[in-house]
């Protein structure tokens, strides 16, 4: 009876295990990458089973990134509730379902999408887990600019399990996501500095000081929004986008500026926020657009 009802919370630890939001929005770019990469709707088996594959090898990686921090994870309070630091998971339990997850994932990819796609989403799972978790975070204060290739690879990996190929649009989209990421996370790490000081991680701020961290961050957030232009002109998107683009753009831009100029408290943190609507929003444009687009001939 007692295991019975211990059930649905084990099922809660292992699904907390894969990081499930931030897997959603990669998973929701990957799939915009497969509606974009053909003209009408995608085959419905290599968007079943891409979008099946992709998600597994994500949680995989989210869990194997989990697996390898759980030291530093028990010293954050952000991260000091996760599975692996209460103990409600053990590493044995924890590793075989990232096991289980990472060759389901590749496998499924292989036989049922194309051997491209389960070979780049393999790499992109090892830059994660691997190169950026292992190593590159410990190591340089670049390591998110250098690990946000994998963050960045979803919607290239979608393109590539409709096509078979890396189509330059599908660089693009990684473009976005690419020079996403240092915003996203910096304004973060401006709230959590302490944190990350107290175990060591050589985060931006703790290494160049909060106010270079600001800089940086409206920079790339002056970069981003020429990249985001980058749809339009390439014909791959139309107005509708690039109006939106522009709009959410301009947001981001307000708050990039805020911060370097009039920081208050709360503000990198609603900075934070505003950066996932952000790219949720460039990718229900783009995936509006495309649609709109094809309607109108
Ligand atoms: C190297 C690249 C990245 C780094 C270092 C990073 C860092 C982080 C961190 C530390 C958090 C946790 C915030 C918290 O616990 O309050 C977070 C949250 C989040 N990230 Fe990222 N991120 C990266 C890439 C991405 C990518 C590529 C996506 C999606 C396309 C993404 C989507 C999200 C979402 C949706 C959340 C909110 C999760 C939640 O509410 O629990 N991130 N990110
Ligand atoms: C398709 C595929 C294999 C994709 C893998 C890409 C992936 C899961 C990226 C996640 C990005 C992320 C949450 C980084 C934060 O790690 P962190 O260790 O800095 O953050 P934490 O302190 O919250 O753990």
């Amino acid at each position: 009876m007692q295991d019975m009802m211990s059930e649905p919370s084990r099922l809660h630890e292992y699904y907390e295990l894969c990081k499930p939001r931030v897997v959603m929005l990669i998973v929701f770019t990957a799939i915009v990458g497969m509606f974009l990469a053909v003209p009408g709707l995608p085959p419905w088996g290599p968007f079943v089973w891409g979008t099946l594959g992709i998600a597994l090898q994500a949680a995989s990686a989210a869990a194997i990134n989990q697996i390898i921090d759980r030291n530093i994870d028990a010293r954050m309070a952000r991260t000091c509730g996760r599975p692996l630091v209460t103990g409600r998971l053990t590493m044995t339990e924890s590793i075989v379902f990232a096991t289980v997850l990472g060759i389901g994932g590749f496998v499924m990819l292989w036989f049922l999408v194309n051997p491209l796609t389960a070979v780049l989403t393999q790499f992109t799972l090892i830059g994660y887990a691997g190169v950026y978790t292992l190593y590159l975070k410990r190591a340089t204060p670049q390591n998110i600019v250098i690990g946000g290739a994998a963050g960045a690879a979803p919607p290239l990996l979608g393109w590539v399990a409709m096509t078979g190929e890396v189509h330059a649009h599908a660089l693009i989209l990684f473009a976005i996501i690419f020079i996403w990421t240092p915003p996203h996370f910096w304004a973060l790490a401006i709230e959590r500095r302490d944190e990350y000081a107290k175990v060591d991680i050589p985060m931006l701020p703790v290494t160049h000081g909060i106010e270079y961290t600001r800089t940086q961050v409206l920079l790339y957030t002056i970069l981003l929004t020429l990249v985001t232009v980058m749809p339009f002109a390439t014909a791959m998107s139309g107005w509708l986008y690039l109006v939106g683009a522009l709009l959410l753009d301009a947001v981001f831009l307000v708050y990039a500026i805020r911060m370097k100029w009039w920081p208050r408290p709360g503000l990198p943190m609603k900075t934070f926020g505003y950066s996932i609507v952000y790219l949720m929003g460039i990718f229900t444009l783009l995936l509006v657009d495309h649609y709109v687009g094809a309607l109108l001939g």
